[in-house]
């Protein structure tokens, strides 16, 4: 037990794609920062060309909230210089409080008004905008894990629902749960059980990719508790993720302190994880409702033998 220090083998949650970034081409581009609603500080950064920006998926720079159309205006970036044109919004959009009648050249801070949403705009390797996204990451990092946490999630999932529900596109969640992970701490003691979810996290964000605009979404409820988002995707589809979800930490071997009546130091740890799935319904109201069946399922497969997807 002595020779083992878990803050030697811990993964640092900056090797996961989340923190990552700030020197980055994209951290370099200009961008708009969200300054109010739930998804205050989110960056949007604005690529070359033109993109529309509103509520709807049609729109290339989704952004929700009071007051916004599903339309509402267009940036044209053409190298530093940046136009932004309202595109008939019923509630206007609005450059340091003036409203746009035709398209008008965006400046590093300007405050920019779309309905009821506020932005700021900023221009190439703004620090404030870089500081401002770092910020928004880690309210929204799980510290254990470095994945997304449970606020995070729910934001994502009712925002991606609203899309499912509009546009009539499939969306399906994977929940996940590490199995007789008690005895992992009452064995090898609390210290050993927090590399066992930090390694877990890595082998699942192998396995779900680093993520983008309609990629899954992975998270961590709390505790022993994961779950991932699929906008776009059916059940079949979910299942199958979810199946290499579960053979890829089945395969994975843990190295962890032996228990206190072991005489070796270190020994090699399988873990496993049971998994539902759900797919959305039009006879589902809202998210608890999906959560609750890939939940259902989950306690399923609990129930069946553990390691193994239910759907
Ligand atoms: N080390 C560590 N343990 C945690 C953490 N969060 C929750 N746990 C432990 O996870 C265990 C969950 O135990 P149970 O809900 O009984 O389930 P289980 O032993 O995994 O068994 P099944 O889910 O039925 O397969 C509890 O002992 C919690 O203390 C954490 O962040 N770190």
């Amino acid at each position: 037990m002595s020779n083992w220090d878990p803050s030697t083998i811990a993964i640092d949650p900056s090797q996961l794609t989340l923190l990552q970034g700030l020197d980055s081409e994209e951290a370099r581009r200009c961008s708009l920062v969200v300054y109010s609603g739930g998804d205050t500080g989110r960056q949007i950064t604005l690529p070359e060309g033109t993109s529309s920006i509103g509520r709807s998926a049609a729109a290339s720079l989704q952004i929700d909230g009071p007051g916004m159309s599903r339309l509402h205006a267009e940036v044209v970036v053409d190298g530093t210089q940046v136009l932004l044109r309202d595109l008939g919004s019923a509630n206007g959009s609005y450059v340091q409080d003036v409203r746009l009648t035709g398209p008008r050249p965006l400046r590093d801070g300007d405050r920019v008004r779309l309905g009821s949403v506020l932005l700021k705009f900023y221009e190439h390797q703004s620090v404030d905008a870089a500081l401002h996204d770092r910020v928004y990451r880690m309210a929204m990092v799980d510290a254990g894990t470095g994945l997304y946490n449970r606020r995070y999630l729910h934001e994502t999932l009712r925002r991606e629902l609203r899309q499912t529900r509009q546009g009539g596109r499939p969306m399906a969640v994977i929940s996940f749960d590490l199995d007789r992970f008690k005895s992992v701490n009452d064995t090898h003691g609390h210290a050993a059980g927090d590399l066992v979810l930090r390694e877990c996290a890595v082998v699942v964000s192998g396995v779900v990719g680093a993520g983008g605009p309609g990629s899954p979404t992975l998270g961590r409820l709390g505790g022993e508790e994961f779950l991932v988002l699929m906008p776009g995707a059916t059940l079949p589809v979910a299942r199958a993720l979810a199946e290499r979800l579960r053979a890829a930490v089945a395969g994975h071997t843990f190295v962890l302190p032996a228990g206190l009546a072991d005489s070796r130091p270190l020994v090699a740890h399988r873990q496993t994880i049971s998994l539902g799935v759900a797919e959305w319904t039009s006879a589902m109201l809202d998210a608890s409702d999906l959560l609750d069946a890939a939940d259902r399922r989950l306690y399923q497969a609990k129930h069946e033998g553990r390691d193994r997807v239910c759907s």
